[in-house]
């Protein structure tokens, strides 16, 4: 497929994705989150010391807050990204347990200017959209591609989703970053798209 088709055909599942995803009750996100998290800490490996990247939830995206919160509380660092320009990279900031947070764009907070950087060892991905052999729908900037290419190590990338999200298969173009594993209320699913 040429990626002029591709584009079309992604906008098209954008759209039934946004759909999905819109029409959950606010009980089902609540309960959907909490499973998530239930789910997150019993399958995936942690090593002490592993940096996670979170992010703060935007509309109605699946909330990953009460992970972090845990995160932070069992000492394990966590960064949270930041839009810095149309064609950059994200820039990830550690969040430190208790320090404040500010608006960095399209209604997410982030960590201070000042606050340190690191590279994750896991990724926490929201998606608008996800298939079944792990390609992701993002809303069609780029960032996490863009980010995840620069980094030193690739991560394990953990998509973070209502199982509502799955969508038909998503034609993949070559800087798409396949996803490791997917997360629902529902329980998670690997990929073995790893590197
Ligand atoms: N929670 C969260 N944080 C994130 C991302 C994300 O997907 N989710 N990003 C992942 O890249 C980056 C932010 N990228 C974004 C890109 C587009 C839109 C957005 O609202 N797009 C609109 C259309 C554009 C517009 O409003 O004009 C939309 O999709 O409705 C939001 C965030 C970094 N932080
Ligand atoms: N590694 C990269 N280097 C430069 N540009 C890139 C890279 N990856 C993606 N892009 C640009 O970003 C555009 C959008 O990509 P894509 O549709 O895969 O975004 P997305 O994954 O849905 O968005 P996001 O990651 O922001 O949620 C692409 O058309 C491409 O121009």
């Amino acid at each position: 497929m040429v990626d002029a088709m591709i584009e079309e055909a992604k906008a098209a599942l954008r759209l039934e994705a946004h759909a999905k995803r819109a029409a959950l009750g606010a009980n089902r996100r609540a309960e959907a989150a909490k499973a998530v998290s239930d789910h997150f800490f019993e399958s995936i490996k942690l090593t002490p010391g592993d940096i996670v990247a979170g992010y703060w939830r935007i509309r109605d995206e699946l909330d990953c807050q009460a992970i972090l919160i845990r995160l932070m509380d069992s000492f394990q660092p966590v960064v949270l990204p930041v839009v810095m320009g149309p064609d950059e990279p994200l820039e990830l900031r550690v969040w430190e347990q208790g320090a404040a947070l500010y608006p960095a764009g399209f209604g997410t907070l982030a960590p201070a200017e000042l606050a340190p950087r690191a590279e994750p060892d896991i990724v926490l991905v929201p998606l608008l959209g996800f298939d079944a052999k792990g390609t992701r729908l993002g809303y069609g900037g780029g960032y996490y591609d863009r980010t995840l290419v620069q980094l030193k190590k690739r991560p394990q990338l953990v998509g973070l989703a209502f199982s509502a999200q799955e969508v038909d298969e998503i034609p993949r173009e070559n800087h798409d970053v396949p996803l490791d594993a997917v997360v629902t209320e529902v329980g998670v699913r690997q990929f073995g798209n790893g590197a």
